[in-house]
């Protein structure tokens, strides 16, 4: 039995990770905002009703000692941690030249910190176990192309694909695969935020600006969590044993890279 971990697990897509690691097995640990306590506890009361183990456990992935107790209580109450699954991030839709310094490492100290923050700890964690692990992050198409209107959510996610190629490269050693999932466009809160932000700024009505992002996606749909969670599956499971370092896309054709 493996010990799974998923920031950003109240609601959207890291609901939809925690749901199908359980799924697929593992033990698995849930994390939010302590303002995300209700509905954290309603996800880990459905994982625990599909027969694995689940706790839930509240912090702010861009705290060090938050993230700290993510990881080592996730250890303690569950016996390990193999797979962290760093998920939590938050959108920002605006013009550069509108965007306040503070604004920049708000989204920063949530995106690239928290995402360092997990994967740090949680790598000293797996090493000190010594059994290897699944460290994998949440990246976006945003991690391979510059969108407009969203520029520090996109220097975000490009950090994000940096840091993750250059811990699959310190921590092959200690058998740690690193690596990102990178949805286009997923219907979920955070992109209800970004329609909305859109229209204030271009001046169209609820769903007009998702309806024009999702006019380019091949497959002719918006994601559902789920989609991304196939992805999460893989990578956190066995079959993704000799894959390191990658940013895979899973957005139904958006960017072609
Ligand atoms: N929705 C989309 O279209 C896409 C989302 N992503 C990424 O996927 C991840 C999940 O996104 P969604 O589920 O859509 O977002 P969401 O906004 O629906 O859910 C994000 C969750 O993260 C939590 N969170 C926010 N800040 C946190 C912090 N400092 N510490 C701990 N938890 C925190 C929120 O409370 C929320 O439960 C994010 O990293 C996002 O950037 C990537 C590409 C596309
Ligand atoms: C939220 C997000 O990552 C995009 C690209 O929409």
């Amino acid at each position: 039995m493996t010990v799974a971990h998923v920031t950003g697990a109240a609601r959207g897509i890291g609901q939809a990770i925690a749901f199908r690691l359980a799924e697929d097995g593992h033990d698995v640990a849930v994390s939010d905002l302590a303002s995300m306590s209700e509905e954290l506890e309603a996800t880990r009361a459905k994982i625990e009703s599909t027969g694995v183990r689940s706790i839930a456990l509240t912090g702010d992935v861009s705290e060090h000692d938050s993230v700290r107790s993510l990881v080592s209580d996730t250890a303690a109450q569950l016996g390990s941690l193999d797979v962290m699954v760093a998920n939590a991030g938050i959108a920002q839709t605006k013009a550069l030249l509108d965007v306040t310094p503070e604004e920049f490492d708000k989204v920063l100290a949530v995106n690239a910190r928290g995402a360092f923050l997990c994967y740090t700890e949680a790598a000293r964690q797996m090493i000190e176990q010594g059994s290897g692990g699944k460290i994998i992050g949440a990246a976006s198409i945003a991690a391979h192309k510059g969108f407009p209107l969203l520029g520090v959510y996109c220097s975000s996610k490009f950090a994000l694909r940096a840091l993750t190629q250059a811990a699959a490269q310190e921590w092959a050693p200690h058998k740690i695969t690193v690596n990102a999932y990178c949805p286009g466009i997923v219907d979920t809160t955070m992109w209800e935020e970004i329609d909305h932000d859109l229209g204030e700024i271009n001046q169209v009505g609820k769903g007009e600006s998702m309806k024009a992002m999702a006019a380019g996606i091949t497959l002719g749909r918006v994601s559902t969590g789920d989609d991304v969670a196939k992805l999460v599956s893989f990578l956190a499971g066995p079959d993704s044993d000799y894959i390191t370092g990658q940013s895979i896309l899973v957005d139904g054709g958006m960017i072609f890279v």
